[in-house]
């Protein structure tokens, strides 16, 4: 029950704790200000006090001289710009008394539907900028899904964007509850489980959100690193690898800086802190405020990325029920095929794999795959008949006759793989078909000058490729599990001498099988 307090009042019994505490006065006065609570002479006097003490003092005795009407203003233009004006809550509970967001929140204001929230804004480039951001948010989950979209070919194009699980000591977190939380997070997450779709989901939840708030979202996909270890500072970073402010960019620049609590970084898919300012803002060297979203692989996972105050958790994937409802959305009827084998259901809380499957299935004459490889190999024979535009009964064959490119794909997926890398930057081939498993990534060098390199399609597709390249090349199997065993300390467990050299068969009920396994990045 919130009891009724007079503004006024209110203001009195923390006034010990504002002064201060308040940050910001001059987003407080310019408010103060424009709702025609102070004059200018008044403003100006307040300003030429001579330190932040006496101005915010200062500014206290003048709002509770005018009465409750000003003094109510005050508390609203706080309770709106409290990220900037007011000290962050205790990370730690405990080291701190009294908590002014506590007590803001706690004040109860009467319905106003006036209040004109142009009042709060920053500077115009930085509202400009911040639209700019969330259309680009917007696009990029538009895309991201999009891309999931094509496998089903033109007709059929079912939504597929389901919240993913993410768990964290037994309680599932949405992805606006992860937005919405203040705290630094690294998302840890097996190949395809879904951390590069839940960070696009929070990119849209951001971009949609109705906040008066000015603030900022950032991503980067550490994949693609080589303009961003070229960022040689922070500015670089954020306006020259991700989004560039069109007008003002010194002032969003300082707004940036100055405001750090208003911005959220995301970093998906880190695999090592090469970048200097990756690894100073991970440090909170700089934009010290800011929230943090990193997401890697278990086997990147490094203590390093955890020197701030991360919130480590694990994205889970598909729970049984959101499996159903997306099988259902993807397959319609056909869904029943999938459903009816266990092996296949299993595999399908890999969101990754849930896709393939229900790529695979979506037509009644598809062969029915019962493992991750058959997947693939499902997957890739499907990209060759639609690119090349073969028959059905004619793929074997043209597909004999692409071996030796297909192979030259395989042998720079493993060798980028091994790099821990998804840039190739020499094309293996020049096959128009072979070369549909990759995109282009465009790298900007100079300001006019862009570099094209290329990257597989998905991460995972290239580890097939790598894991292809070395079943055709046995004789490299042992120094690669060498290798991993090397990096991960593990015992060498297979091949033994007088084991055959075939790998074996993918244990389907939850990961990719040891093909890919033994060639995820950080574990070629
Ligand atoms: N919540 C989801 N709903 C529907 N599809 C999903 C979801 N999460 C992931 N997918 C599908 O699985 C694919 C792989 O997911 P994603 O790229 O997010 O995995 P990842 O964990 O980032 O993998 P990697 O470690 O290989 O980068 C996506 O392209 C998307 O099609």
């Amino acid at each position: 029950i919130h009891q009724r307090h007079s503004a006024e009042g209110y203001i009195g019994s923390a006034r010990r704790h504002l002064v201060g505490e308040l940050k910001n006065l001059s987003v407080i006065l310019e408010n103060l200000y424009q709702r025609g609570v102070l004059c200018d002479e008044e403003v100006s006097k307040i300003q030429a006090e001579k330190d932040d003490y006496d101005k915010t003092r200062k500014i206290l005795d003048s709002v509770t001289k005018k009465g409750e009407k000003a003094c109510y203003e005050f508390l609203k233009i706080i309770d709106m710009t409290r990220k900037r004006t007011l000290e962050r809550p205790p990370l730690h509970p405990g080291t701190k008394t009294f908590d002014l967001h506590h007590w803001i929140s706690c004040f109860s204001f009467k319905e106003d539907t006036q209040m004109n929230a142009n009042y709060l804004q920053g500077p115009r480039p930085c509202h400009r900028y911040q639209e700019k951001l969330k259309s680009n948010a917007k696009e990029m989950s538009k895309k991201f899904w999009g891309e999931s979209k094509k496998l089903f070919g033109g007709k059929k194009k079912p939504d597929l964007s389901y919240a993913t699980l993410v768990l964290d000591t037994d309680e599932n977190i949405s992805p606006s509850e992860l937005l919405e939380t203040d705290k630094n997070i690294l998302l840890v997450g097996k190949p395809g489980i879904g951390k590069t779709a839940l960070t696009h989901e929070m990119l849209r939840l951001w971009a949609e959100r109705e906040s008066k708030e000015l603030d900022y979202m950032f991503y980067f996909c550490m994949r693609e690193t080589s303009d961003i270890i070229r960022a040689k500072n922070l500015e670089e970073l954020l306006f020259g690898v991700f989004c560039e402010p069109d007008e003002g960019k010194d002032e969003v620049l300082q707004d940036i800086k100055r405001h750090s609590d208003n911005v959220i970084i995301i970093f998906d898919g880190i695999t090592d802190l090469s970048s200097q300012v990756v690894k100073k803002v991970l440090t909170k060297k700089l934009l010290p405020l800011a929230k943090i979203i990193i997401t890697c692989r278990p086997d990147d996972e490094d203590e390093d990325f955890l020197s701030g105050d991360f919130d480590r958790m694990e994205v889970k994937g598909f729970s049984e029920q959101t499996i159903k409802t997306y099988l259902s959305a993807t397959l319609g009827e056909d869904q029943k095929k999938v459903l009816s084998n266990l092996e296949l259901v299993t595999l399908c809380h890999v969101p990754m794999y849930a896709l393939m499957i229900a790529a695979c299935f979506k037509s009644d004459d598809s062969p029915q795959p019962c493992t991750v490889t058959e997947i693939y190999i499902n997957i890739v024979r499907f990209c060759l008949q639609i690119n090349s535009k073969t028959k059905n009964k004619d793929l074997n064959s043209f597909i004999s006759t692409k071996k030796e490119e297909i192979l030259s794909l395989a042998e720079v997926a493993f060798l980028a793989t091994q790099q821990k890398s998804v840039n190739l930057t020499n094309l293996p081939c020049k096959d128009s078909c072979v070369l549909s498993f990759l995109k282009p990534l465009l790298i900007k060098e100079a300001v006019t000058e862009t570099i094209t390199t290329h990257a597989f399609l998905h991460y995972t597709v290239q580890e097939f490729f790598a894991a292809l390249w070395i079943l055709k090349n046995p004789d490299k199997i042992r120094d690669v599990f060498q290798q991993y065993r090397s990096r991960c300390q593990l015992p060498l467990f297979y091949p033994s001498e007088d084991a055959p050299a075939q790998l074996p068969r993918g244990t389907p009920n939850t990961v990719p099988p040891s093909v890919q396994q033994c060639t995820s990045s950080g574990s070629p």
